[in-house]
């Protein structure tokens, strides 16, 4: 049977999700270069005081590959925990959460290239 609605567990929760970005951010080498991305996107993004739309892309890109990396992570922990021993199956499992990290980086690099190579070039002309 369902529990009761109650406003006090759903803060907890939101309050557990809020450790568990911390200590995602706190305790993963990945998460730092993540975050120094972000900080050089935002600091382009006024930089170039881009649009609303073009915002939108960049806090996209950013959120998509901070879930990836987290998503990632978990994954790894959830491995390491069930299955610390050397398997074929574990390296597949870890090689593919892995690669989707790539693939969500990669996208915003290219989206990150298509925004900002214009407004560079715009304000530095080389001829
Ligand atoms: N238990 C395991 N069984 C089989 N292969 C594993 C296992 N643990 C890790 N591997 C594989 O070994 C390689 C290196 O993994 P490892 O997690 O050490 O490096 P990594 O991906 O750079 O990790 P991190 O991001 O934490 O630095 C990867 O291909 C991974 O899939």
């Amino acid at each position: 049977m369902a529990t009761a609605f109650s406003w006090k567990a759903r803060l907890k929760s939101f309050v557990y999700a809020a450790q568990g970005i911390r200590t995602f951010f706190a305790s993963e080498h990945n998460a730092w270069l993540h975050l120094a991305a972000t900080v050089a996107a935002i600091t382009l993004g006024f930089y170039y005081d881009i649009t609303p739309k073009e915002w939108i892309c960049v806090a996209g890109c950013i959120t998509l590959v901070i879930v990836a990396e987290m998503v990632n992570t978990c994954i790894e922990k959830i491995m390491n925990h069930l299955s610390p021993e050397h398997h074929e199956n574990v390296k597949q499992i870890k090689d593919i959460a892995a690669g989707a990290v790539l693939v969500a980086a990669i996208f915003a690099a290219i989206t990150g290239c298509i925004l900002f190579i214009p407004y560079i070039l715009h304000h530095y002309p080389f001829n």
